[in-house]
């Protein structure tokens, strides 16, 4: 199967990869992207043949990155990711960098210890389900096993964006999570500083969520400054923003499993 984009810059941004594959950066989301997406958190865990697909294709590229809101040791352990030669893992949305094993992490922010004590008095009134995640640098609180998701998420949302606003955090929305972390960087931000680092002659960046949308801002600014980029969506029924973007779409982390089958085929 041929990797076809559906836009004319998307074509120009897949032409490029192949045209100097070594000067490529690929990167790609963690949940919903490379991990179908479970109910407990901490039970996601890679989609079938994605690690050995990711690892085919870091032999024949530049640079694969894995950019996460994950901590970055958690999406290298889950995804059972450690021994893809050469691969980077930028976690919670770029702010702590894994490679070759070791983590580079920054200190945390005392507003997200502020946030620790005073949101289980907030989920206290939440419906039965909804589950804080503490990832250290920052916190999810998920509604996904809650009996009416999206009604828990809707009621929550006004009272942790105003507690991110009291302890100098932001919200950060996605797929039935709201996450309190710190400002000042994301996944935009994140892939571009990477792209600029290496010097990348081309981008891909594959996503699923609403966080993705920065990576998706950052490839178009890369464009306009004349580095090709391709923006794919891994998708679902639950976002639409990233299809509305994209210029590939496929079909969640399996039809991700099956573009990096193909890309790599067709690099070689
Ligand atoms: O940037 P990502 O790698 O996509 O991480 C974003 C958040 O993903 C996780 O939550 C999502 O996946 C869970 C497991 O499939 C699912 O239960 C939840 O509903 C999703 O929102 C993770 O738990 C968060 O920490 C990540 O920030």
């Amino acid at each position: 199967m041929n990797v076809e984009s559906r836009t004319a810059a998307g074509t120009e941004g897949l032409s490029a990869i192949k045209t100097r594959p070594g000067a490529a950066l690929a990167a790609f989301d963690f949940d919903g992207t490379l991990a179908p997406i479970v109910d407990d958190p901490e039970s996601a865990r890679a989609q079938d043949g994605a690690v050995t697909a990711l690892a085919e294709l870091a032999r024949h590229i530049g640079k694969v990155a894995v950019i996460t809101g994950r901590p970055a040791a958690v999406a290298v352990e889950y995804g059972g990711l450690a021994g893809i030669d050469g691969l980077v893992v930028l976690g919670q949305y770029g702010r702590e960098r894994w490679e070759n094993g070791t983590v580079d992490t920054p200190e945390t922010p005392p507003g997200v210890a502020e946030a620790r004590v005073k949101l289980p008095k907030i989920i206290a009134t939440a419906p039965e389900g909804v589950v804080i995640e503490d990832k250290g640098h920052a916190l999810a609180v998920h509604t996904r096993r809650a009996a009416e998701p999206e009604v828990a998420l809707e009621r929550l949302r006004g009272l942790i964006a105003a507690l991110a606003e009291r302890s100098g955090l932001v919200m950060e929305p996605g797929r039935f999570v709201l996450e309190l972390r710190p400002p000042g960087m994301d996944k935009g931000a994140a892939l571009r500083s990477l792209a600029t680092e290496l010097g990348s002659a081309a981008v891909l960046y594959a996503g699923d969520d609403l966080g993705d949308l920065a990576a998706f801002d950052a490839v178009e600014a890369l464009r306009a400054e004349g580095v090709p980029g391709v923006k794919v969506c891994s998708g679902s029924d639950e976002v639409i923003a990233l299809a509305e973007r994209a210029d590939l779409i496929v079909d969640g982390p399996p039809g991700i499993v099956r573009l990096l089958e193909s890309l790599t085929s067709e690099l070689f």
